[in-house]
């Protein structure tokens, strides 16, 4: 199978003003792929992610992008005069009038919220609002999605539900995605690959890739060892023979 690039970041480093953020980085996303951005607060992992939408053009390198992006922020996307079934139907547009009703209903279905189809986003929990921007975001057309830290307002149990949503919505709807998240297990659990960035101005000093089915365990084998190799790439762990440094991390 060839793949396809969907975003190059090209020798690209920034700087706002006579502060430099992000060192010259090189990073291709493939069609399909899942890559998480973990690193120290104030590193850049925004920044980063704001130079993929093209919302900030970088001082140094080229940003590539494929196709059409879409961000979702971690605060409510959604429109708040909308039902939560006109804002699913919103990512829609691409389909005909007479399917998109039935694919609401399919995408609502996903989410446990079909009952929910007529009420407004001020009616529903920060979860389930939540769910609703995920569906939403994964109905659209878009080639990459770009999440800075989706779940992030959510609490522990509310977050890990829903991580085991978006996996079994992927499978469903495969995506290309990029994540900035500061939640290590999240990434662990979510990603093909995990870059590791180091304080400011960020530099990528560990790339993690994890071969593993999703949905993950938190316990699976393959998600310990990438948390493990992921702290220690941050510092927070010494590193230990069973993970060897270059290696990747297998189901
Ligand atoms: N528009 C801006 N103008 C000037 N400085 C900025 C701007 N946006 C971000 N910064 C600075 O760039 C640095 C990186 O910010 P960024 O938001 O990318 O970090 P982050 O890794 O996402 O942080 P956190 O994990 O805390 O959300 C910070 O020092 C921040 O103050």
């Amino acid at each position: 199978m060839t793949s396809v690039p969907v975003l190059h970041l090209d020798n690209v480093a920034h700087a706002f003003g006579d502060m430099q953020v992000l060192q010259p980085m090189d990073l291709l996303v493939e069609s399909g792929e899942f890559v998480a951005i973990v690193g120290p607060s104030g590193c850049g992992k925004t920044t980063i992610l704001n130079l993929c939408s093209g919302w900030l053009t970088p001082s140094r390198g080229a940003v590539r992008q494929g196709g059409r992006s879409r961000t979702v922020f971690q605060h409510d996307g959604l429109f708040p005069w909308l039902t939560v079934g006109e804002n699913v139907r919103l990512g829609l547009r691409h389909l005909p009038e007479a399917e998109r009703s039935t694919r609401v209903a399919h995408w609502l279905g996903l989410i446990d919220l079909v009952s929910f189809e007529r009420h407004y986003p001020h009616q529903l929990s920060g979860g389930m609002r939540q769910r609703v921007e995920l569906v939403r975001a994964l109905a659209g057309e878009t080639d990459l999605l770009l999440m800075d830290e989706p779940f992030s307002s959510l609490d522990y149990l509310t977050r890990l539900r829903l991580r085991g949503e978006l996996a079994r919505l992927l499978r469903e709807q495969p995506r290309t995605i990029v994540l900035v998240t500061h939640d290590i297990e999240e990434a662990a659990q979510l990603a093909d690959r995990v870059l590791v960035l180091s304080e400011r101005p960020a530099r990528v000093c560990d790339e993690v890739r994890i071969d593993a089915h999703r949905p993950r365990d938190l316990t699976h084998p393959a998600v310990v060892n990438a948390v493990h190799r992921i702290l220690t790439g941050l510092g927070l762990e010494q590193d230990r023979p069973a993970t060897s440094a270059s290696t990747p991390l297998t189901s």
